[in-house]
């Protein structure tokens, strides 16, 4: 398969609607490709490289869209004692929620069909936020669906108790500087089936 150009912040402006086209591709290419296998790793990677306190809330995805498995991760920190939940789409311009889930649990169809505890579910304050995402820099920003949902939440939390926030993605996700604006929220870990980033 040909490797599609790359678009970039630099010499070469992309808008966000081509580059969140293009990252579409990859990450589906590359689900195909990775298979199971890139969940695993990541899980891996994670719990080698990033800091764990004691009783983390854990705010993982319900992978859709071919977003990189969050799942194996998830599980491995439930084996561990931490804590789980899932996000949830409470309006358009809002921060999202989380609500608690334990794998097994039934989760309902909520806003634009992704899978959520539903409203009967405990909501709970994340304090490690595992941030899926079409596209990352090396530097931790982010692109996601465009609905700014992720920078609102992780503004807000970042307002209390300091979270940790870990993009997960493919490692064909990762390129060259996005072009930031201010209200993107960054990444302090950007972590793929094949590295660590770590961004400060
Ligand atoms: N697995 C997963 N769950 C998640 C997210 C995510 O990125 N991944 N979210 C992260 O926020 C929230 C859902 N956010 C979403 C935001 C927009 C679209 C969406 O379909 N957007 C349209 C464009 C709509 C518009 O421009 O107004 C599209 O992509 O076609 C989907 C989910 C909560 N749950
Ligand atoms: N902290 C914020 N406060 C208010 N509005 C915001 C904030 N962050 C983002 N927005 C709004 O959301 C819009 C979409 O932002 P952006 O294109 O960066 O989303 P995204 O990060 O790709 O999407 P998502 O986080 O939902 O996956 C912005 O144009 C902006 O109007």
């Amino acid at each position: 398969m040909t490797e599609p150009s790359f678009p970039t912040a630099g010499a070469q402006p992309v808008s966000k609607a081509e580059l969140r086209r293009h990252a579409g591709l990859v990450r589906q290419r590359e689900a195909r490709r990775l298979g199971q296998a890139a969940g695993d790793r990541i899980a891996r990677h994670v719990l080698d490289a990033v800091p764990l306190r004691p009783f983390e809330m854990a705010a993982g995805y319900w992978p859709v869209r071919a977003e990189a498995d969050p799942l194996p991760l998830m599980l491995a920190l439930k084996a561990m004692g931490h804590g789980l939940c899932l996000p949830e789409v409470a309006a358009r311009n809002a921060p999202l929620l989380f609500r608690r889930w334990l794998p097994g649990e039934p989760l309902t169809a909520g806003a634009y069909g992704i899978p959520a505890p539903g409203a009967g579910a405990r909501l709970v304050t994340p304090s490690l936020v595992l941030v899926p995402g079409v596209w990352f820099d090396r530097q931790g920003a982010r692109l996601g669906y465009g609905g700014g949902f992720y920078d609102r939440t992780l503004e807000a939390l970042r307002r209390g108790r300091r979270p940790t926030i870990v993009g997960i993605a493919y490692d064909a996700q990762l390129g060259d500087r996005l072009a930031r604006e201010p209200h993107d929220a960054v990444m302090d870990f950007v972590v793929t089936e094949r590295r660590v980033i770590r961004t400060r």
